[in-house]
């Protein structure tokens, strides 16, 4: 599903921030990204999501040669992919549901189709009751749980999750953690979920890949990190 060969960038003032990275994801797995700041997590993001081109190496997801991608055609590229921040992003005018409806009103998609897929998708966020409810009336779990909702809407094929508990406390941490793992589960997505939090990796036990200096210094199938930050 992601397949990185070789990949290096370095921004214009001469800062490596990812350095000959070699990364095979495949479809359904579920990996965290880890390592301290300023590692490269958010460049390897911006690779995966054409918003960056690397200067070398091949950067392939669900098909498509990312880094060779023409500028016109990164954003029908980007309906592969979900993304969500930290920061949430919902639009504060709209509530839930027009939220994770106008994910699908940008696609053309017809009145039914949408409606159907909003309250399959506000199910399995569990968030039916909060539909009519505009962002601000929300908790940070629930709007971050909303944002997953718009992110997963059109079947993306992965999911990126940059830092989606940073602004979280641990109980919340912990639900959207879960939520992530279902939405892995029953709609198989691919979920990549970047982090600095090494007692949440440590916690779950699941494949992490860990950045440190733009290099990957370990990539275990069964978690594990220690930050000697
Ligand atoms: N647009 C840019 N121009 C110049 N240097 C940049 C740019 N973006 C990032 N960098 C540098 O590249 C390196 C990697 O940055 P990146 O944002 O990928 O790290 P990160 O692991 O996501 O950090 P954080 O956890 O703080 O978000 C850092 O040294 C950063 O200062």
């Amino acid at each position: 599903m992601i397949l990185l060969k070789n990949v290096s960038k370095s921004y214009k003032n001469g800062v490596k921030a990812l350095r000959d990275i070699n990364l095979e994801i495949d479809e359904g797995e579920f990996v965290y990204i880890i390592g301290p700041t300023g590692c490269g997590k958010s460049t390897l993001i911006k690779i995966l999501d054409g918003e960056e081109i690397p200067d070398s190496g091949e950067v392939w997801v669900a098909n498509t040669n990312v880094g060779k991608l023409r500028h016109s055609r990164v954003p029908i590229y980007r309906r592969n992919i979900g993304v969500v921040f930290q920061d949430f992003r919902l639009l504060p005018t709209m509530t839930v549901f027009e939220n994770i409806a106008f994910a699908l009103e940008v696609l053309a998609l017809d009145k039914v189709t949408i409606r159907k897929r909003v309250r399959e998708v506000l199910q399995l966020v569990s968030l039916e009751d909060k539909a009519k409810a505009f962002p601000r009336e929300l908790s940070g779990g629930q709007q971050q749980r909303a944002t997953i909702g718009r992110a997963i809407a059109n079947h993306p094929k992965v999911l990126i999750a940059d830092e989606p508990t940073g602004n979280l406390d641990p109980e919340m941490s912990k639900e959207i953690i879960a939520l992530l793992e279902k939405i892995n589960e029953v709609e198989n997505t691919t979920i990549l979920m970047v982090t600095h939090d090494s007692s949440l990796v440590n916690s779950y036990k699941k494949r992490t890949v860990a950045l440190e200096s733009g290099y990957i210094v370990s990539d275990l199938t069964k978690g594990g990190y220690h930050n000697y930050d």
